[in-house]
């Protein structure tokens, strides 16, 4: 039995097209399923936790949607012990897809799932938003701090995204905030501890993103050595740049190439912790949970089974 939670709202209705083909694929081969849409923010942890719960047996989650309905179901799972998960991607940014190579063609994907071939056990990021009252969220392809996820928050709020995602340009409003964010650029000053040690005291930081997977923000290269199964976040930490050198490093993260710009560190760990003495949005896998100014992320190894 495969449990599809479909999010019919994801890239402006994409979500609802792919639906369609792949239920008229499963009516076609007489597959037996349970579909559950998606109707507001969170449903998709309410859906996924209550598919957990209601049996002891080994379950198939497939999740059709983007990053952001995912990271929900991620957030919705109690053990992932009992679960196979499968992926059909249709987000506008879907960067967890183009890390992972999963097919965009949701028929493709599909046939994918069915017959799997190939799974993989992926690291799973955990969040804690220290000095807020929010609960820790896990996350399974980035999370962040500072610039990126200030982006986040204002694409989440943007009506454009919409209006762009109808011609299958939605990921381009990321560009396009990023450019404008870069006038009113708003820096941290904080200290970041590396697996239980103080590595340093920053001054003007830009960002530090904890990657599990190498994208983030619609195809950004922010991390091109991570490897979502070494059990590493591979971290990328920007600080000290001016705003000319930051127009000049950001076209460069399309390709990965930031990382040899003096001013960015990359590195791996198990555990960070990010005490600034500013607050500012943090996102998991490009929502925004929580804006604060203290943060420990963690990667838990190989915990989610995936189809791919
Ligand atoms: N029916 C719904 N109406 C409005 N919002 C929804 C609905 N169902 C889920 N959501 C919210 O929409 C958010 C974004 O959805 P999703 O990630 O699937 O699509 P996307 O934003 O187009 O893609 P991406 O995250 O890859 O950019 C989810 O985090 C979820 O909270």
């Amino acid at each position: 039995m495969y449990h599809f939670i479909v999010n019919p709202k994801s890239s402006s209705g994409k979500g609802i097209r792919f639906w369609w083909a792949v239920k008229s694929e499963l009516d076609h081969k007489n597959i037996t399923y349970n579909a559950y849409f998606t109707r507001y923010v969170g449903h998709a942890s309410e859906i996924a936790e209550q598919i957990c719960n209601k049996t002891l047996e080994i379950k198939n989650i497939v999740v059709l949607g983007g990053d952001g309905t995912l990271n929900e179901v991620i957030n919705g799972i109690p053990d992932f012990n009992d679960v196979l998960l499968g992926y059909i991607p249709s987000g506008s940014s879907n960067d967890l897809a183009r890390s992972l190579g999963i097919l965009k063609d949701p028929l493709k994907s599909l046939e994918r799932i069915l017959k799997p071939t190939n799974f993989k056990y992926l690291d799973l990021g955990i969040i804690n938003f220290i000095d807020t009252d929010q609960a820790p969220r896990k996350f399974c392809c980035s999370s962040g701090i500072g610039y990126d996820a200030n982006v986040c928050m204002e694409v989440q709020q943007s009506p454009l995204k919409k209006k762009l995602n109808r011609f299958g340009a939605g990921k381009f409003i990321y560009l396009a905030i990023a450019i404008k964010q870069l006038i009113g650029i708003k820096h941290l000053d904080g200290t970041v501890m590396v697996d239980g040690m103080k590595k340093d005291t920053y001054k003007n930081i830009l960002l530090v993103s904890n990657m599990i997977h190498k994208y983030e923000g619609g195809g950004l290269l922010m991390a091109p050595n991570a490897d979502p199964s070494d059990g590493k976040l591979s971290i990328c930490l920007v600080h000290g740049l001016s705003r000319g050198k930051i127009a000049l490093l950001l076209p460069t993260i399309l390709f990965g190439k930031h990382i040899y710009f003096k001013g960015v560190e990359a590195f791996h760990c198990s555990e960070i912790e990010i005490k600034a003495s500013q607050t500012s949005a943090v996102h998991t896998d490009g929502e925004v949970p929580a804006v604060c100014s203290h943060i420990k992320v963690s990667c838990i190894p190989g915990q989610i089974r995936m189809i791919l």
